[in-house]
């Protein structure tokens, strides 16, 4: 495995609970640091992708909804309005920073339908060469359970390997996997490296932590396996402050690693 620090092509996918308050609301200031850290990793010639979630919930936000709706249809009225109010959020701090940004909603129907793939594929690789920093959701006012991934850690990964990618962060609201689930048991460890998931380790992941997030450890888990099945290693950390994203590259950082020992 190269250092981190020589990885050129870096995916870094950024939780809902990183990107909002507790209770909802964009975290204004997180997203400032978040757009300074990737434009400053652009600059020094590494290619970027942002994975963003955080489109409900800008979206109950905006709309003053105290509750994640229930029913699907606001769901995805609430994340047409979130990720508007996101992209403009991020414009505006990117172009602070000299970086330009584009969108990419996508869907399941990526890995089942090639010409969506190479068409996903090809704006991104156009997007690289421009040096723009390409922002990717899902698409969730379309998306229903056929097409739908239905949490950005899997379209994270996905993501990454569509553009082999060297490396996928995953910034979330704790430090990595634990043995067990950290906000019920006190007690619980950080496992620091995972070189096998195996069912022994999808025993210890559980669901979400925040009224915020989606799918919790365990899609987290499944992120893992299909990047390091494709030789990507993945980092869990804490977006707590971004600036650990160089923490990570300087290989200094409190969080889990994944990789296979065959792509060592
Ligand atoms: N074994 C575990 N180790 C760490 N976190 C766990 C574990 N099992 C469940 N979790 C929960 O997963 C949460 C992170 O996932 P999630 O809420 O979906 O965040 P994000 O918005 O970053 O995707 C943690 O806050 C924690 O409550
Ligand atoms: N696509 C959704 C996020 C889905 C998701 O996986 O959320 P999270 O667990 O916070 O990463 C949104 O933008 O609200």
């Amino acid at each position: 495995m190269k250092q981190f620090k020589d990885m050129k092509r870096i995916v870094i996918k950024v939780g809902s609970s990183t990107l909002s308050h507790a209770h909802g609301g964009l975290n204004l200031r997180k997203i400032d640091q978040l757009a300074m850290v990737l434009s400053d990793l652009k600059n020094s010639g590494k290619e970027i992708v942002l994975v963003t979630s955080g489109a409900v919930s800008a979206g109950m936000a905006k709309l003053q909804m105290s509750k994640r709706p229930s029913q699907m249809r606001e769901k995805q009225a609430a994340a047409s309005v979130g990720q508007c109010e996101l992209m403009f959020i991020y414009d505006k701090f990117f172009s602070q920073y000299g970086s330009k940004i584009a969108q990419l909603l996508l869907t399941k129907t990526i890995t089942e339908n090639s010409i969506l793939r190479d068409n996903a594929i090809n704006t991104l690789e156009t997007l690289f060469e421009l040096a723009v920093i390409p922002i990717v959701n899902e698409n969730d006012s379309i998306a229903v359970d056929e097409i739908t991934y239905g949490d950005n850690d899997t379209l994270s990964a996905v993501t990454a390997t569509l553009i082999h990618a060297d490396l996928l962060i995953l910034l979330s609201d704790i430090d990595g996997l634990y043995n067990d689930n950290p906000t019920s048991n006190p007690h619980a460890s950080l496992i620091p490296i995972v070189t096998e998931i195996d069912e022994h380790i999808f025993s210890m992941a559980q669901g979400v932590g925040s009224k915020l997030g989606t799918g919790g450890m365990a899609t987290k888990l499944q992120a893992a396996k299909i990047a390091t099945d494709a030789g990507i290693p993945m980092v869990i950390a804490n977006g707590e402050n971004p600036q650990i994203i160089y923490d990570i590259l300087n290989n200094e950082y409190r969080g889990t690693l994944f990789y296979k020992e065959e792509h060592l």
